[in-house]
């Protein structure tokens, strides 16, 4: 996989018992850029997220994670099942226990990727800061000992994860809601939140799922702002789904359209709104409104 690829994903199968939510997707997602998924309702986007991230184990298919200066096989740390030639091949069976005894999504998220989900998920009953502070508790000092000697180290890395959580606010413009209980929040505010937090994790690509849902077109743009910051002052590749045309044409660099499971188009704004298979199976009735 070539350095300037961050994501690739190749021949992605994803079957619920019958239904073949996702057939044979193929794509890639370039390092710093900004993609968008999208599809009509039920074309399996968000099951792409899910797969990408861990959230379901996928039937078939490779999906490779190109970040933290080393190259996951995403399905293979999630625990894929035994093979009969596991048997005969030591290593690929000891690796195949490995990730089946240890593996999972908090893997997925170590490699360098995190995600935001279509219905919001924070801990409302925290303050903003602590949801940040949370989603940092892998980098905290976890020594019982250090912390009950509250030792000069055990105070310098809880000032390290407080500052760390401050400067996302700051980029997500919520620094003054701090100290607020996270369900206070108006949703545009909780929408942003949720990134802050999807960046604590130290993610090199996120992945955003519908965060525009629910925006009015004031707080869409200040979300578009956000998305292009993150893009551009830190160097994060954001891939999201989103229904809102408008901002999806403004905002990405490259966008993957599916339909009943399958990519049938991608490429830069200006193609995909030319594309015919695109405006019929997607944007048919929306045509005017796109163009
Ligand atoms: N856990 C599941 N069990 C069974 N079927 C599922 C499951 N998750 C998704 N599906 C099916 O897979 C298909 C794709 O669903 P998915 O939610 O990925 O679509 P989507 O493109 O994200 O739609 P939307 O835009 O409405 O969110 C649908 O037919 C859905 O019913």
């Amino acid at each position: 996989m070539s350095d300037e690829l961050i994501l690739s994903v190749d021949n992605l199968m994803m079957h619920f018992g019958g239904i073949k939510a996702l057939n044979d997707v193929n794509f890639s997602i370039k390092r710093h850029s900004i993609s968008a998924l999208i599809g009509p309702n039920g074309a399996g986007k968000t099951t792409v997220f899910n797969c990408l991230t861990g959230f379901y184990s996928a039937t078939g298919g490779s999906i490779k994670l190109n970040a933290n200066g080393s190259s996951t096989n995403v399905i293979q740390v999630l625990g894929e099942f035994f093979q009969a030639d596991d048997f005969v091949k030591p290593r690929q069976f000891g690796s195949r226990l490995w990730y089946k005894l240890f593996g999972g999504t908090h893997l997925v998220n170590r490699a360098g990727l995190a995600r935001t989900f279509q219905n919001i998920r924070l801990f409302k009953e925290m303050s903003v800061v602590e949801n940040l502070l949370v989603a940092q508790h892998m980098l905290s000092n976890r020594s019982l000992l250090a912390g009950v000697l509250n030792t000069k180290g055990f105070r310098e890395k809880e000032n390290q994860l407080l500052d760390h959580a401050f400067y996302w606010l700051e980029v997500v413009d919520l620094v003054d809601c701090a100290n607020r209980l996270a369900g206070e929040l108006s949703y545009g505010q909780q929408r942003r939140l949720e990134i802050a937090r999807a960046m604590c994790t130290q993610p090199e690509l996120i992945c955003l799922d519908e965060p525009a849902a629910g925006l009015n077109p004031a707080e869409t743009h200040a979300l578009s702002q956000i998305i292009r910051r993150l893009r551009d002052q830190h160097a994060i590749t954001v891939l999201l789904i989103e229904h809102d045309m408008g901002m999806v044409m403004d905002i990405s660099d490259h966008i993957v359209v599916l339909e009943y499971g399958n990519v049938i188009a991608q490429g830069g704004p200006d193609a995909i709104k030319n594309d015919p298979k695109v405006i019929a199976a997607y944007l048919g009735a929306e045509e005017e409104e796109v163009a």
